[in-house]
């Protein structure tokens, strides 16, 4: 077990909340590795997530992220982006909040919703559902998202402000509980 400074840091959250793009500037900033298990599946498969989906189906995609995940998650020193239908798998769940800080990035609805044009072409899970479905989903997925260590809103917020924010609190963390 690694000590509280040297936990890897998972972020989670529902598509499109930013885990990539913000766990990326995070890890630069805080020079650490960086790992985003829908990429590391890609390379696995060598197609992009909707192909997957598409070619081998949810349920191999499912299991090579709970691999994948396992196997990160008891690494120290790693910033990693989980894909936002991983934590809907206790197994998952329980490994990344045993090992790891788990920070939730959440946003409105409101706000998630100017993303969704931007989104809907990678995200198999959107594929062919109206915006009340996706509503649906939006606040179902909620609850598989309220176990985590830490909460972070980032409506109106951009990537830096929010990866600042990050650090500056994950930095009061480390020395209060080193
Ligand atoms: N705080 C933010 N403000 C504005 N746009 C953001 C923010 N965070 C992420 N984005 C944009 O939203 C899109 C989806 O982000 P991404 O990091 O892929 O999310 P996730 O990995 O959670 O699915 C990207 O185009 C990214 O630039
Ligand atoms: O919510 C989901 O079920 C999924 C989210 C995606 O990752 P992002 O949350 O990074 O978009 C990706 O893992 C896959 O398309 C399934
Ligand atoms: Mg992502």
């Amino acid at each position: 077990m690694s000590s509280y400074r040297e936990k890897s840091i998972v972020f989670i959250g529902f598509m499109g909340s930013g885990k990539t793009t913000i766990g990326e500037q995070v890890a630069k900033k805080l020079y650490r590795d960086f790992v985003d298990i829908d990429e590391e599946i890609e390379k696995e498969y060598g197609m992009p997530v909707i192909d997957i989906f598409k070619v081998h189906g949810e349920e191999a995609f499912r299991s090579k992220e709970k691999e994948l995940i396992k196997g990160y998650c008891e690494r120290p020193l790693k910033i990693i982006s989980v894909g936002g239908g991983a934590f809907m798998n206790e197994e998952i769940r329980e490994v990344c909040l045993q090992n790891c800080i788990v920070f939730f990035l959440d946003l409105s609805f409101n706000a998630w919703k100017e993303r969704l044009t931007l989104l809907l072409p990678s995200r198999p899970v959107l594929q062919g559902k109206s915006i009340e479905e996706i509503e649906e989903l939006f606040y179902k997925r909620q609850g598989i998202y309220a176990d985590h260590n830490s909460k972070f809103t980032t409506d109106h917020l951009d990537i830096d402000e929010v990866s600042d924010y990050l650090i500056k609190s994950l930095k009061t963390s480390w020395d209060l509980y080193s």
